[in-house]
């Protein structure tokens, strides 16, 4: 990460309002998916996603960003909710330049068209991206890309980052500026809701753990507690690294 980005684009975060699942679940022909969950997520945390392959990670974050509805129950933000960015395992960007990714990500906020360049810019700078502005955007590297995707989160100033296994296809150095990324954001004020399948990676972020079994959140603990002492057996088994599914 580069010099900060001074000119925050954009309004000083407020409070990060709650988000409560009251008996959420989400069913598809007849399979619970995610058994009727009740839980909140408040605060400035970084909250890890934990769970073995098809535990319903994603589904409990698609859930959470809106992207997808409960079958029942609520998925509900304790008032007006929040600008909210997703971070996706493959980058999604348009077919357009670098910086024109970033300029259009402006202006659909509606960001003055002058102001635009300037804050472009310094996002790219700030992420390392400056010398390949003007390249098509789906050449960059996959770990330039996830730049790049943050970069365009950044610009966007949101109250909560999700993050779906962003850092699954990377090598260690573009690991480390994701990673280095999800601490700035952090630290900026934004709640930060992540998957990973890398223990070690929720060790070095995790604030709070969210633990993922068969369809079910079988732990919502601090970290700490949640590496030292797991209360389920497949959580433990999990640490161990001999729960596969
Ligand atoms: N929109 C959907 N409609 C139907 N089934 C879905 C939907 N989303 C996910 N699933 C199914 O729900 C289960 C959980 O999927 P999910 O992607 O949430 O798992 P995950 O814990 O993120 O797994 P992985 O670690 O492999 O990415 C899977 O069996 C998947 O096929």
């Amino acid at each position: 990460m580069n010099a900060p980005l001074t000119s925050s684009s954009l309004t000083p975060l407020a409070d990060v309002p709650a988000l409560h699942f009251q008996q959420a679940s989400f069913t598809h022909r007849g399979h619970a998916l995610l058994v009727p969950t009740t839980l909140t997520l408040s605060g400035c945390q970084r909250t890890l996603i934990m769970g073995p392959n098809g535990a319903g990670k994603s589904l409990f974050m698609r859930l959470a960003h809106g992207l997808l509805s409960p079958s029942s129950g609520q998925v509900r933000w304790e008032g007006k909710p929040p600008v909210q960015a997703m971070v996706f395992q493959r980058p999604v960007l348009l077919r357009r330049s670098v910086i024109d990714n970033l300029r259009y990500a402006l202006a659909v906020k509606d960001v003055p068209r002058p102001k635009r360049q300037a804050l472009a810019l310094q996002a790219l700078e700030k992420f390392g991206l400056a010398a390949l502005a003007k390249r098509p955007a789906r050449v960059l590297s996959g770990g330039e890309q996830q730049r790049l995707t943050l970069a365009r989160a950044w610009l966007l100033n949101p109250a909560v980052l999700f993050l779906d296994e962003p850092t699954s296809a990377l090598d260690p150095a573009a690991i480390k500026a994701v990673e280095d990324a999800v601490n700035e954001f952090h630290q900026s004020g934004t709640r930060i809701v992540m998957t990973t399948h890398d223990l070690h990676q929720a060790k070095r972020l995790a604030d709070d753990v969210l633990f993922m079994y068969g369809g079910q959140v079988l732990e919502h603990t601090p970290a700490e507690r949640f590496f030292d002492a797991p209360t389920s057996s497949q959580a433990r088994a999990f640490i161990r690294g001999e729960l596969v599914w």
